[in-house]
């Protein structure tokens, strides 16, 4: 009940115009797996929420503290405002916490401090201001610490050199001065520091280099040292700078690190504070040094300038208004930009520990199969709205652009559909990853994240859509899909299924299921390709059941399932019979006047009047008549696929 009423604060918060949260209902069950974003863990407790890229607009509720087995709180690419709770600290098992690219303001909660699970803490991208608090270095597990893209200030507080675990650290475009404190070169795991665009100065760590290309500390004006090729070397003046116009107590704590550091190059070593800058300092600076200096100054702030500016246009790109996001739709251009622009290492590696934990069951078969999350993630530009296809009873599906530039269909699944036997999931992917037919739509990859409570199935994508709306018309071209491309998809279903329903060398009998003008994508050429074929197999019953319902309803369920129950692979003839017959009338609504039309063949009464009449009549007949006896209602007096097959070959054979 306590987290219902928090998860009712949060969506009235986070969601004041009820738009993306409907499915969180005041009476609802949120482990039920109806409440959009959310998944429990096996107490029954919720664990994680994953609205990612929703449109969200409201602010972060206090209300979040009181889910305390959240251990996964994924609200990034939205436009949330106002202030990250304190709250947010009661949250002591939580292991990932997003909230970049939104709208935050106010100070960073020093209660984050508290959570002792962190192992991400990514806050890049808002309009986060005060300082880094100390207590961060507390987070004893964290792994990536990214508040780049924010206006924090105040000094880099050398009790993040605790973070033992620290394999990234993002502190870039933000108002940070003083030196980066030795401590922190001393964090073993460290291979990525980034402190560029700062007003940081003092000598940096010599025991940095260690990183080599990982570190990037650009456009800090008053950053030296020695060994690092776009900062001048450390002189007294720049020790004497930073003791006299560092002020008080920060001055003095700086003195003290670097007095005390054994590492410090000579140049760098913080000398006696009433050191002045006497001429012969300045001899230390040759006048070409000084030229090259500003030079290459001049560079880097012209190059982070562009930078920032491309930077500025994609995020906007991102989480503008709808208007905009829409029109933001995954180009090919933008999906290579995400990857050689944005290598996005910090997801990357976020994620690397905790996602797929299936891994190590998978066999060889599906682990050529296996894909990135990261790469998911930039192909929908991490889950944009913008980029939904659809939503079904289970799933979502977004369109997505990977890497090649090729164009995919990723579709989502909550892990709370799929089957709970991980032993049972994997047998059922393995399945899914042998099936492969020229009218079935091809499976590319799949991965699943336990973190995110998701699974993703990457399929080719079919850019006409699916054959029911392709019977309106197809993907608004205003095209009506003549005789022929109709016996070509009737044919090539026919084909598909009789793949699925026979046995080979590589896979098993299959039965679909759920066949019906939805299931039936139409790519380019105007191929159909079956969809969801051996989805059943990977899904938890409640999931399949829910499906049924609609297919009850159109018309597309073998009268058998009801006394039976079972799924045959004539209760597939049944729905490729309806689905024929739907195809021939243009319409899912077969009235019994059009089918006792269809039997007597009085076809003018029966056939979809978009065709006007341009269909073949002796191929009409003999199909009407083969989805006639397709949709019998004793199942044994239906035929099998490989007749239907061979029915249709001898219609086209004598037909051309
Ligand atoms: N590979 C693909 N290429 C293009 N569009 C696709 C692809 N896969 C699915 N879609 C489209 O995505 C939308 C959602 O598909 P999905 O199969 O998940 O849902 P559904 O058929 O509406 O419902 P359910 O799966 O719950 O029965 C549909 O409009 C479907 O046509």
């Amino acid at each position: 009940d306590t987290e219902l009423r928090a998860l009712t604060e949060i969506k009235a918060s986070l969601d004041p115009e009820n738009k993306f949260l409907k499915t969180w209902q005041i009476n609802g069950d949120p482990c039920g797996g109806s409440f959009e974003g959310v998944a429990c863990n096996d107490r029954r407790k919720i664990a994680n929420i994953s609205l990612q890229g929703r449109g969200l607009a409201g602010k972060l509720s206090p209300a979040i503290g009181d889910l305390k087995s959240l251990s996964g709180l994924y609200l990034h690419y939205n436009s949330i405002s106002g202030e990250i709770p304190a709250e947010i600290g009661n949250l002591t098992e939580l292991v990932d916490l997003y909230l970049n690219v939104n709208n935050f303001s106010g100070i960073i909660p020093s209660e984050v401090g508290h959570m002792a699970s962190l192992q991400v803490l990514d806050l890049c991208c808002n309009q986060l201001t005060g300082s880094i608090p100390t207590a961060l270095g507390s987070l004893s597990k964290l792994g990536v610490l990214s508040l780049q893209y924010n206006q924090v200030n105040g000094t880099i507080p050398p009790s993040l050199g605790n973070l033992s675990m620290l394999k990234r650290l993002d502190l870039s475009y933000n108002h940070l001065s003083g030196p980066i404190p030795m401590t922190i070169s001393n964090i073993q795991p460290l291979q990525f520091l980034d402190v560029r665009n700062n007003s940081l100065s003092g000598a940096v760590p010599t025991t940095l280099k260690r990183l080599n290309a990982g570190f990037s500390y650009g456009n800090n004006t008053n950053l030296c040292g020695a060994r690092y090729p776009l900062l001048r070397a450390c002189t007294a003046f720049d020790n004497a700078d930073v003791i006299i116009n560092t002020p008080q107590p920060f001055g003095l704590n700086i003195l003290k690190n670097h007095t005390s550091s054994k590492h410090e190059p000579k140049t760098a070593n913080m000398q006696n504070s009433a050191y002045p800058p006497t001429s012969s300092n300045h001899t230390r600076f040759p006048q070409a040094v000084i030229v090259v200096g500003t030079i290459t100054a001049a560079v880097i702030l012209v190059f982070a300038g562009l930078l920032m500016f491309f930077r500025y246009r994609r995020r906007k790109q991102k989480i503008g208004s709808n208007g905009e996001v829409s029109e933001s739709r995954l180009s090919n251009d933008h999906a290579i930009d995400l990857h050689i622009k944005t290598p996005s290492p910090l997801v990357s590696l976020a994620y690397s520990a905790g996602w797929d934990p299936l891994a190590d069951s998978l066999n060889t078969v599906l682990q050529r199969f296996r894909c990135n999350l990261e790469e998911i993630e930039s192909a929908t530009q991490y889950f944009s709205e913008a980029n939904v296809i659809g939503r079904g009873n289970f799933s979502t599906v977004y369109r997505g652009v990977l890497r090649d530039r090729s164009v995919v269909a990723i579709k989502s699944i909550s892990l709370s559909s799929c089957k709970v036997e991980a032993e049972e999931f994997v047998k059922g992917m393995n399945l899914l990853a042998s099936l492969q037919h020229e009218n079935l739509v091809g499976l590319r990859g799949f991965c699943c994240s336990r973190g995110r409570g998701e699974c993703y199935l990457v399929y080719d994508f079919a850019p006409n859509g699916n054959l029911l709306k392709c019977l309106t018309e197809c993907d608004g071209s205003g095209l009506i899909l003549d005789w022929s491309t109709r016996v070509n998809i009737i044919n090539g279903i026919a084909k598909g299924l009789h793949y699925l329903h026979k046995e080979n060398a590589s896979k098993p009998p299959v039965v679909h299921q759920n066949i019906c003008a939805e299931k039936i994508l139409i790519d380019g050429r105007f191929n159909p390709l079956i969809s969801d074929a051996g989805i059943p197999k990977i899904l938890a019953d409640d999931s399949i059941f829910s499906t049924l319902k609609i297919s009850a309803a159109m018309g597309y369920l073998a009268p058998e399932y009801i006394t039976t129950g079972r799924f045959t692979e004539k209760s597939d003839v049944y729905a490729f019979g309806f689905t024929v017959l739907h195809i021939l009338a243009g319409t899912q609504q077969i009235t019994t006047a059009m089918r006792s039309a269809a039997e007597s063949c009085r076809l003018e009464d029966f056939m979809d009047r978009n065709l006007d009449g341009n269909s073949s009549v002796s191929e009409a007949t003999l199909m009407v008549k083969l989805a006639l006896s397709c949709t019998e209602e004793l199942p044994d007096q239906r035929p099998d696929m490989e007749a239907v097959v061979q029915e249709i070959d001898r219609l086209c054979c004598s037909g051309s």
